[in-house]
């Protein structure tokens, strides 16, 4: 089988290979990747430093036509990327195919931004000074990224990165390296200069460990869980860089008395179990109020049951398999949990057995439970979802914002007044009304507050709020 190397300083190196096995069939290996120590991660490191002074001074069409023949690439082989996407992490393919479409779309966002960089002129306070307000690239950033969007998430740290003048050195999560591995051979393909994007395969404890104590990382954007993100955080005030992180969810989805049943049904599946509930998106916090409360609970139980759960790659798969044995542990550690705790298993509850051996999960659904419940508290990133019964509007909303996370929240309602309200008064970075909690644009800002997130937006324009420093400069005419 071949080898798929890293790319450190412009070249495709390594020996030692881990096996990339796809969930939904453990015992076909979908290919063999690189695993870099940490001394490869110092070298790429260095490559990236050295590649800085010159990608940060790169001319404006050079960046725009790189990342637009990478977003062509990337565009024009959507089901093959998809396919690859969909066997290594396990979601549907029209969920795969449709995020590789969506990173296709965020290069040719950052092609268009990379043409319009800009700045401002200003009168100065005093007589015969110019003021220039400009946005430079901060240096090499360190971007690692989580399993469970493996193209879309390196997409948007990586397009912004580039666009903006900055060198990476980029960590892929080691579950899914495939379309990792495919955007970094396209971008080298495309032109970019050595050294400019390194591509470091492996493990978190090695590779991501020794990117986290380089002093010579300007940035780290990150997304993944709370525990490495605090790392993330600690070793960045340490080493005196900007941090960027995008950590878990607790999403409520209120679903209020005068919402359209089918839409408010509708949006509860998505949000809590399409993608297999493993987005930092999901919803499993469905919110209901009394007067629609079993209405709702039937219909969307009825829904449940016609999802079918198996090989990622089938025709007819709505649901996928759980990403590895050690999520499907934890997502069962907290089926068991919410029995315990006391809410009523209202739907699925059990690993399912299909064709082929994979970790396949019926989705599940508690009914009766509280939010101070841990299964209400705590992110499980799995197809498991709990309605907890509120008496009205301003119980659903105290309910939705009383969390530790503060990512997407969602309402289905056809009240203007409450849907206007909770959007003004909601504690989430992202706000959807009649839509799943999950699915967002790639062109505007995404992220959230509380321990949800840390530092500036990503995506969209804002994104240069992290991947560029201000200057301020002074003329005297
Ligand atoms: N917000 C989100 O989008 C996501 C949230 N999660 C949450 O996190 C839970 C656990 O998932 P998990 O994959 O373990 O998340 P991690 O935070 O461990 O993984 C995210 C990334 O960090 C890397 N990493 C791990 N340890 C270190 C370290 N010491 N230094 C630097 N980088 C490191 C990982 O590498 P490697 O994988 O190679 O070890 C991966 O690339 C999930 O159940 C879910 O609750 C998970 C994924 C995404
Ligand atoms: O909802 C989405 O489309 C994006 C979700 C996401 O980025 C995540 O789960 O990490």
């Amino acid at each position: 089988m071949t080898l798929h190397q890293n790319l450190i300083a412009g070249e495709w190196v390594g020996t030692n290979g881990v096996e990339n096995i796809n969930p939904s069939n453990t015992k076909e290996v979908v290919g063999l990747y690189a695993s870099a120590s940490a001394d490869d991660t110092k070298t790429a490191i260095a490559a990236a430093k050295a590649a800085f002074p010159a990608w940060s001074r790169s001319g404006i069409l050079e960046r725009h036509a790189i990342l637009k023949k990478t977003a062509d690439e990337i565009l024009a082989r959507k089901d093959e990327i998809g396919t690859l996407l969909a066997r290594e992490e396990g979601k549907t393919l029209p969920e795969a195919i449709g995020e590789t479409i969506r990173a296709a779309q965020i290069f040719d966002f950052f092609a268009g931004e990379a043409l319009r960089l800009a700045g401002e002129v200003l009168p100065s306070a005093r007589p015969n000074i110019g003021v220039e307000i400009t946005r430079e690239p901060i240096g090499v950033i360190g971007i690692i990224t989580p399993w469970n969007f493996p193209i879309a998430i390196p997409a948007w740290k990586i397009a912004p990165a580039l666009c903006y003048g900055n060198t990476v050195v980029f960590k892929p999560a080691e579950l899914v390296p495939g379309c990792s591995w495919a955007i970094a051979d396209i971008l080298n393909r495309a032109g970019l200069p050595k050294g400019v994007l390194n591509l470091v395969m492996g493990k978190g404890s090695v590779v991501g460990q020794a990117m986290l104590d380089s002093p010579d990382l300007a940035g780290i954007t990150f997304t993944g869980s709370t525990g490495t993100g605090k790392r993330v955080a600690a070793s960045s005030i340490e080493h005196n860089r900007k941090f960027q992180l995008e950590m878990g969810g607790k999403n409520p989805m209120v679903v209020l008395d005068d919402a359209d049943l089918t839409v408010a049904v509708e949006a509860a599946a998505n949000s809590g179990f399409f993608s297999t509930g493993q987005r930092c998106t999901a919803s499993s916090r469905l919110i209901v109020t009394e007067g629609i409360h079993d209405k709702f609970v039937a219909a969307l139980t009825e829904r449940l049951k016609t999802l079918v759960v198996d090989d990622a790659l089938k025709p007819g798969t709505h649901i996928g398999p759980v990403v590895d044995e050690r999520q499907l542990a934890t997502d069962t550690d907290y089926i068991d949990i919410g029995r315990q705790e006391g809410a009523k298993l209202a739907f699925g509850g059990e690993t399912i057995a299909r064709d082929n051996p994979g970790f396949y999960l019926q989705p599940t659904l508690f009914t009766e439970a509280t939010n101070q419940m841990r299964i209400s508290r705590e992110e499980i990133f799995g197809p498991v979802a709990s309605v907890i019964r509120v008496k009205d509007y301003d119980e659903a909303l105290a309910v939705a914002n009383d969390t530790p996370f503060g990512l997407s929240a969602g309402i289905a309602t056809t009240s203007l007044k409450h849907a206007t309200h909770f959007k003004r008064n909601s504690e989430a970075g992202m706000v959807m009304v009649n839509l799943p909690t999950a699915g967002v644009d790639f062109h505007v800002p995404f992220g959230g507050r509380k321990a949800s997130s840390f530092g500036s937006r990503e995506q969209g324009k804002y994104a240069n709020e992290f991947f560029t420093v201000v200057k301020t400069a002074y003329t005297l005419a």
